[in-house]
């Protein structure tokens, strides 16, 4: 479903060129799940920004289901963005003046895949079912960070991306809420790729990745 060969990515910083993708190549099948960690700094991000089309690497291949990301325009890759590929960020990117509802119909609107029965089961699913009509300010970390969750998946996407998506959150709260990013996730039978640096989180993907001196191990 996606295939990465040979990533590379340099960027320029005032202490000269910093090469953060080394020629990284990765995999990944739907249904199936992987977990990225690596010290901080490693890349992970830039990578999952790479294959999410939210950047673009200097040199290598991106293949999604038969299209070459790497040969996309901006507007081509936002298209992608937009139809196949949801992203949890540990920054949530929900909109402000949005209610809950509105927050999950919009992305699935975007992606001209409304489905209210779907929006319905994941609304009661993230147990969001009383709150429809609250904005993001008035819930808790956990239950925005539940939405975020929803708006990533309400367009059943075909690629799950996620950077540190319970970062935010104490451990209970983190346990439960990766809990139900997988299942729902699982629902969809998107591939899913999570940045974490909890090693018990990375343990419960299908698929451990470390990224270190610019590949992957
Ligand atoms: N736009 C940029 N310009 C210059 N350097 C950058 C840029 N973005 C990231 N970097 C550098 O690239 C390296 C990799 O950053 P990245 O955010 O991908 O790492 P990470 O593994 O996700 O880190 P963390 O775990 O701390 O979030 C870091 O040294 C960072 O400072």
């Amino acid at each position: 479903m996606l295939a990465a060969r040979d990533l590379r990515k340099t960027y320029q910083t005032g202490d000269g060129p910093l090469t953060v993708l080394d020629g990284v190549s990765l995999s990944l099948d739907a249904g199936e799940s992987v977990a990225l960690t690596g010290e901080s700094g490693s890349g992970k991000s830039t990578l999952l920004h790479c294959i999410g089309c939210l950047d673009t690497p200097d040199a290598g291949t991106l293949m999604l289901n038969g299209t070459a990301l790497h040969d996309l325009d901006e507007g081509g890759r936002a298209e992608i963005r937009r139809r196949h590929i949801g992203v949890v960020f540990q920054s949530l990117n929900l909109i402000p003046s949005l209610t809950v509802a509105r927050n999950l119909s919009f992305q699935a609107r975007l992606a001209d895949r409304e489905d209210p029965d779907w929006t319905r089961h994941l609304t009661d699913r993230l147990g969001l079912s009383g709150l429809g009509e609250r904005y993001p300010e008035q819930l808790s970390g956990g239950q925005q960070q539940r939405v975020a969750i929803g708006r990533a998946i309400a367009a059943r996407p075909d690629l799950v991306l996620a950077d540190e998506p319970t970062g935010n959150l104490d451990e209970d709260t983190a346990d439960a809420v990766l809990s139900l990013l997988l299942d729902l996730v699982a629902e969809t039978g998107a591939g899913f790729l999570m940045v974490t640096h909890s090693q018990r989180h990375a343990a419960r993907l299908g698929r451990q990745l470390t990224l270190s001196a610019g590949r992957l191990a």
